[in-house]
C-alpha cells in the first residue's frame, strides 16, 4: 500500500506477555535490551513497549489479582517515555490465548492508523501545527518535494525471555497453529535467560526453524536471573527485594502485604487454564514434534 522506502524503517510494537507476579527490574530491562537491539539493526523503529499482565483466569500457583499486577506494572513504567501497561487481557473474564493478545493489538494499531489517514485526508494548510500533535517526535521532517508517505502499521512483535519460547515445547501448552502465527504473522523477540538454549530448541522444531527470521535472539550480557518467584520466596521469608524491583514497586507490595504463604497457596491444585483448555486437543499434545 505504502510508497516503498528503502530509507523507511519497520516500525515495531513489542508485547510482553506474563504473569508479572509481581513485575521486577528485569522485566523492564526486557524492553531496553530489545529496543537496542532492533536499533542497532538499523531496520527496525521501536515505537512502543507494552506489558499485558495475564488474567486472574489463567490460575497460575500463587498469582495475586490482577488488579494489583496491573497497577505494580503501571508504577513500574510511570518513568518510561516508551512502555506502558495494557489492561485489556487481564480484564478478560477468560484466560485468553497470547495469539489473540497479539491480534487484539495489531488491531488496534490498524483502527488508530486508519483515523490518522482519515485526518491527514483533510487538507491541512499549516503543517507546523499538525506536526506538533504528532506523538512521534522523532520523526525526521519530511522533505518538501517528497511524495506523501502512508505509513505503514507497526508489526507488533511478542517479547518474552527464552524460558517462554522454550515453553512451546511443553505437551498441552500451546497449539502448533497459534505457534506458526505467531512466528509467521508477527514475529518473536527473545532474550536470553540462564539455563536456555534456544538456538538448539529452534534448530530442534521445524515451525521454528522455517520462521527463524522473525525470531530475533537477544543476547544478554549482563545476566541477571531476577524472576518473580525468587522476589515472592524473599517477601515470604522476610528478605529485603531492594534494588531487585523498582522502589515504587516494594513500597506498594509492603503497604499492601501482598505476598505471603497464603498468597502463594492461591489457585493450588487448580489446572493452569491453557493445559485444561488444550488437553483434550490433539493438535496441541505435540505441538512442536514435528
Ligand atoms: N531474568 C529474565 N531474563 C529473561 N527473561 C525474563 C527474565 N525474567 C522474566 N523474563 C521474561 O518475562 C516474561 C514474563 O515473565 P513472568 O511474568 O513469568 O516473570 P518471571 O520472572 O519468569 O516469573 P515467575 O518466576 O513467576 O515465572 C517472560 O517472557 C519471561 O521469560
Ligand atoms: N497457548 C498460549 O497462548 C499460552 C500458553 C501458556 C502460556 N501463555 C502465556 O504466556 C505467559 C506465561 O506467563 P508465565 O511464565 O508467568 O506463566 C502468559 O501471558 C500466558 O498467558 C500462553
Ligand atoms: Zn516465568
Amino acid at each position: 500500500m505504502a510508497m516503498e522506502d528503502p530509507d523507511r524503517k519497520t516500525e515495531v510494537v513489542l508485547l510482553a506477555c506474563g504473569s508479572f507476579n509481581p513485575i521486577t527490574n528485569m522485566h523492564l530491562r526486557l524492553f531496553e535490551l530489545a529496543k537496542d537491539y532492533f536499533h542497532e539493526t538499523g531496520k527496525y523503529k521501536v515505537i512502543k513497549g507494552i506489558i499485558s499482565p495475564v488474567g486472574d483466569a489463567y490460575k497460575k500457583k500463587g498469582l495475586i489479582s490482577a488488579n494489583h499486577r496491573v497497577t505494580m506494572a503501571k508504577l513500574a513504567t510511570k518513568n518510561s517515555d516508551w512502555v506502558e501497561v495494557d489492561d485489556w487481557e487481564s480484564c478478560q473474564s477468560e484466560w485468553l490465548e497470547t495469539l489473540k493478545v497479539l491480534r487484539y493489538h495489531h488491531q488496534k494499531l490498524l483502527s488508530a492508523d486508519v483515523t490518522n489517514s482519515l485526518q491527514d485526508a483533510v487538507p491541512i494548510t499549516k503543517l507546523g501545527r499538525k506536526r506538533k500533535q504528532e506523538p512521534n517526535r522523532h520523526e525526521p521532517i519530511k522533505k518538501k518535494n517528497q511524495s506523501p508517505v502512508v505509513k505503514s502499521v507497526p508489526q507488533v512483535k511478542l517479547l518474552c525471555g527464552s524460558d517462554m519460547l522454550e515453553s512451546f515445547g511443553v505437551p498441552n501448552l500451546w497449539k502448533l497453529e497459534d505457534i506458526t502465527e505467531i512466528v509467521e504473522k508477527h514475529g518473536l523477540v527473545c532474550i536470553s535467560r540462564a539455563g536456555n538454549n534456544v538456538q538448539k530448541f529452534i534448530y530442534e522444531s521445524d515451525v521454528l526453524w522455517r520462521h527463524k527470521n522473525n525470531i530475533h535472539l537477544v543476547e544478554e550480557w549482563i545476566t541477571n536471573d531476577i524472576s518473580s518467584t525468587k522476589i515472592r520466596r524473599a517477601l515470604r521469608r522476610g528478605q529485603s527485594i531492594r534494588y531487585l524491583v523498582p522502589d515504587v514497586v516494594r513500597a506498594y507490595i509492603e503497604k499492601n502485604r501482598l505476598y505471603s504463604a497464603e498468597s502463594e497457596d492461591r489457585n493450588a491444585g487448580l489446572v493452569l487454564a491453557p493445559l485444561q483448555k488444550h488437553a483434550s486437543d490433539p493438535r496441541s499434545s505435540q505441538a512442536l514434534n514435528n
